[in-house]
């Protein structure tokens, strides 16, 4: 990580006083508590600070002092910093608990914070820990809210999609996805609630509300201001200066530490690349006593296209797709035949991409109504005995590559996660370098981030983690649609000739009609999310090839 300079300002002042906190009084000899000088004596080498007004020494009470006070302040960070992650992580990822969760916390965020501090640090008593809890428990919803917001935004993403979709436990996306995203925002938050309990632990201590059996920051300056001899002699110097300096330069150095470039820059950097890898799935063993399909015509699942009697890969029979009032795609029914390839061509807008989430099961089952079976396995049948292994019966290439990938994470561990075929490391390593083998990309890419990849390497890699498991069923949309036209070709012509190779059916989505027309064996044209059929498809289809010449 690097620190910018302010940071490294921050860090080192915040290093000193840590060190005051731990070494400081195991130097001072002298009692904080102990009263055995005269009273408020100017600084000398005897009482380096000096004494206050009851003749104790001010140097002893500061640095056992920042011991308090920095205690005080980490333990109110960890308890706030907890709060406020996991209540954040659970409001925006649970919709049963978001309404109780946010409510809790916007209740909490209208009401005067220091007056619910002094109020309930008055009821607790002035003990250390009584402050920490209150402080602690009274500090999270601000981030909390941020954090949910975060969240919120995140799930909608096609990984997280995917990942409920094949039963990846919720602490497993809780951790493994999301915390990586939001933890920008954990380290700012831990940074400032530490800043601000020091500043509250002073405040309250100020007003008379802190452990009267320990010295602090706060208690020392509520000592000197309760003090005329403070005012009327030059006292003040010594007795409110180093106390109150301590303070400043504790909570400007944490201020410094936590300053938004550190986390606000990587924070967008990270959100902003929108995060859609593939299948991140811990859960999704094949149940057995699981039928295989297509064994048997009358089994579960089983279907032979009905032209000649070869299986079909993907069925889709009255297949319609609503979101509200808006149907998307009407009723609709085609087969993909096991080993051809299928193009699904059509305007901007005509429904492509939803027909092929819907195909793959990206849709919420209560704006699908028809059939949708992909290699004899119904997608959208509540309590299917025999579910679907993603990337090993199907798997599905995203539009744009660059925001297909996690760009937390390097290459080779998004091999690894969607790997199932594969048990030891070596295994999956093994594999994965084949798998980039195969689209002509170095073992070394593994080691890499996606924005340290041109688009074509990207969408190379993409291909080899759809093939990396074998499927038998390949969904892509637009696979090429954010590269030049030379790469768009050369990686257009990898995928198919990777599909034929290993006896693949490609549902295939593109605005390349020429090149579609080339290599499919059947076309699908959609307008308006509705099938079209007969001549308007050939007019459609002859246009296509007249406007995309460049394709030809
Ligand atoms: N989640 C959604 N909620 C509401 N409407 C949606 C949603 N997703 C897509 N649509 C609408 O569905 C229609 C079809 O969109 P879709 O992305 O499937 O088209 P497309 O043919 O793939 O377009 P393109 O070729 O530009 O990618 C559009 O009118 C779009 O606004």
């Amino acid at each position: 990580m690097k620190l910018t300079w302010s940071q490294r300002v921050g860090v080192v002042l915040f290093g000193v006083f840590v060190l005051v906190a731990v070494f400081g009084p195991v130097v001072s000899t002298i009692s904080p508590f102990a009263i055995d000088a005269s009273r408020l004596l100017p600084p000398s080498s005897d009482y380096w600070l000096g004494t206050n007004a009851i003749g104790q020494d001010i140097f002893s009470q500061l640095v056992h002092g920042a011991r308090t006070t920095l205690y005080t302040g980490l333990m109110v960070a960890i308890i706030s910093t907890l709060i406020s992650v996991s209540l954040g992580l659970l409001a925006g990822y649970s919709r049963r608990l978001d309404p109780l969760l946010n409510g809790l916390a916007n209740m909490l965020l209208v009401l005067p914070s220091l007056l619910l501090i002094l109020i309930v640090a008055s009821f607790t008593g002035g003990g250390t820990w009584q402050l920490i809890l209150t402080l602690g428990l009274l500090t999270w919803p601000g981030y909390m809210k941020l954090i949910r917001a975060s969240v919120l935004s995140l799930k909608e993403r096609e990984f997280i999609r995917l990942a409920q979709m094949y039963h990846a436990s919720t602490g497993y996306i809780l951790f493994r996805h999301l915390l990586p995203f939001i933890w920008p925002l954990i380290r700012a938050k831990f940074v400032l609630s530490f800043g601000s309990a020091v500043a509250a632990e002073a405040s309250l201590s100020f007003l008379g509300i802190g452990d009267p059996s320990s010295v602090s920051w706060g208690k020392m300056l509520q000592d000197a201001f309760s003090r005329t001899q403070t005012f009327i002699t030059d006292a003040w110097l010594w007795m409110i200066v180093p106390p109150a300096l301590a303070i400043m330069i504790v909570t400007v150095a944490l201020a410094l530490i936590g300053e938004s470039k550190m986390t606000g820059n990587r924070f967008a950097a990270a959100l902003n690349r929108k995060a859609s890898r593939v299948v991140p799935v811990k859960e999704m063993e094949r149940k057995t006593g699981c039928e295989e399909p297509c064994v048997d015509g009358a089994a579960l699942g089983c279907h032979l296209a009905a032209d000649d009697q070869q299986p079909a890969a993907i069925v889709v029979r009255d297949l319609q797709v609503t979101y509200g009032a808006k149907t998307i795609i009407h009723p609709i029914s085609f087969e993909v035949k096991m080993g051809s390839i299928t193009s699904l061509v059509g305007e901007s807008g005509s429904g492509k991409t939803t027909m092929a989430r819907t195909i793959y099961g990206l849709v919420p089952h209560i704006s699908v109504s028809g059939t949708v079976m992909i290699d004899g396995h119904h997608i959208y049948l509540r309590d299917e005995p025999c579910t679907m292994q993603r990337w090993v019966d199907a798997a599905y290439i995203f539009q744009d590559p660059r925001n297909s990938f996690n760009p937390i994470m390097t290459i080779g561990r998004q091999f690894y996660e969607t790997m199932r075929l594969q048990s030891s490391k070596e295994q999956k390593h093994a594999a994965a370098v084949a798998a980039l083998a195969e689209v002509q990309l170095g073992a070394h890419v593994m080691n890499l981030y996606p924005h340290q990849l041109s688009g074509g390497m990207l969408s190379r890699a993409l291909i080899a983690l759809a093939l990396v498991n074998k499927p038998k069923v390949l969904i892509a949309d637009e696979p090429t649609g954010a590269l030049d036209p030379i790469v768009k070709r050369e990686v257009f012509d990898l995928l198919v000739h990777k599909v034929k190779e290993h006896h693949m059916t490609l549902l295939l989505i593109t605005h390349d009609i020429p090149a579609a027309l080339h290599i499919s064996d059947e076309m699908i044209v959609l307008q308006d999310g509705v099938q079209v059929q007969g001549e308007q498809k050939q007019l459609y289809l002859g246009q296509g090839k007249r406007l995309y010449p460049q394709y030809g």
